[in-house]
């Protein structure tokens, strides 16, 4: 996001963040769907690692956390791990990031949601049935998408503390009162989430069509479809993004 003081950040450059973060997912599933499932991906029986348990997904992502813990990844607050439980510290400069958010804030984290609908839900739709044999780069491509999809859901608390302190005299009431509805109604945009799922629609089309020299490209067909993508943000990630903006309203005058 444009680098803007802790107390000037408006909700037109929080959108213009979520806007820029479509790019980042829309790539991160087409980089993704170059491979088939590779289902060895996911299962816990296909290798045997010593001193560990799990998937090589689960072993893939829990030490690429580990580095990037220690690298400082998750000093940042739009970062957030998905398995925060034993993360080693982090070995660098503490890098002094605007404190804008309430500190409540550091208590969400869906992640198993994320997780949850990425693997049961998203993954199936959009990649080929079959096995390449490359169950790492299969790894690495979706942690990446995981990470951006992370980051766009957690972005909701800058969204809610934005809304908050614009109309602080509206959402009091409903926070004291902890009245989830008359806080779905306040901070939804219908408009804007109409936009945003035309929008990541066209990324779709754009960055995953086939580019031919000639004009005989093929018209129609994309890296990913365009239609998977705006379910995912309709189905998934709008809903998940005004979940964490309630969570965070909720605790936002504790
Ligand atoms: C993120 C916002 O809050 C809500 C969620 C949106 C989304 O996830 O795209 C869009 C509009 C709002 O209903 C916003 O107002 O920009």
């Amino acid at each position: 996001m444009a680098k803007a003081e802790h107390n000037n950040v408006t909700l037109r450059m929080v959108r213009d963040s979520l806007i820029r973060q479509e790019d980042t997912i829309v790539y991160s599933l087409i980089e993704r769907a170059r491979f088939p499932l590779n289902p060895p991906t996911y299962d816990p029986s296909y290798a045997s690692i010593p001193g560990f348990s799990g998937s090589l997904l689960e072993f893939f992502v829990k030490q690429t956390e580990a580095v990037q813990a220690k690298a400082g990844r998750y000093d940042n607050p739009e970062e957030h791990p998905f398995f925060p439980d034993n993360l080693p510290p982090s070995l660098v400069p503490h890098y002094k990031y605007p404190e804008v958010l309430h500190p409540a804030a550091m208590s969400i984290n869906i992640n198993k949601l994320i997780w949850d609908m990425y693997f049961n839900k998203l993954l199936p739709s959009f990649v080929s049935p079959g096995d390449d044999g490359n169950y790492a780069l299969t790894a690495a491509r979706d942690l990446e998408c995981l990470q951006a999809i992370s980051r766009r859901i957690h972005y909701g608390k800058l969204v809610a503390e934005v809304k908050f302190r614009d109309e602080r005299k509206d959402y009091e009431p409903a926070i004291r009162a902890q009245d989830r509805f008359t806080l779905t109604n306040l901070l939804t945009f219908t408009n804007v989430e109409e936009e945003v799922k035309k929008r990541v629609a066209k990324k779709a089309m754009t960055f995953g069509q086939e580019v031919k020299l000639g004009d005989d490209g093929d018209k129609g067909k994309y890296k990913v479809d365009p239609v998977i993508v705006s379910g995912l943000y309709a189905d998934w990630v709008i809903p998940l993004t005004k979940e964490v903006e309630i969570d965070y309203l909720l605790r936002r005058l504790d």
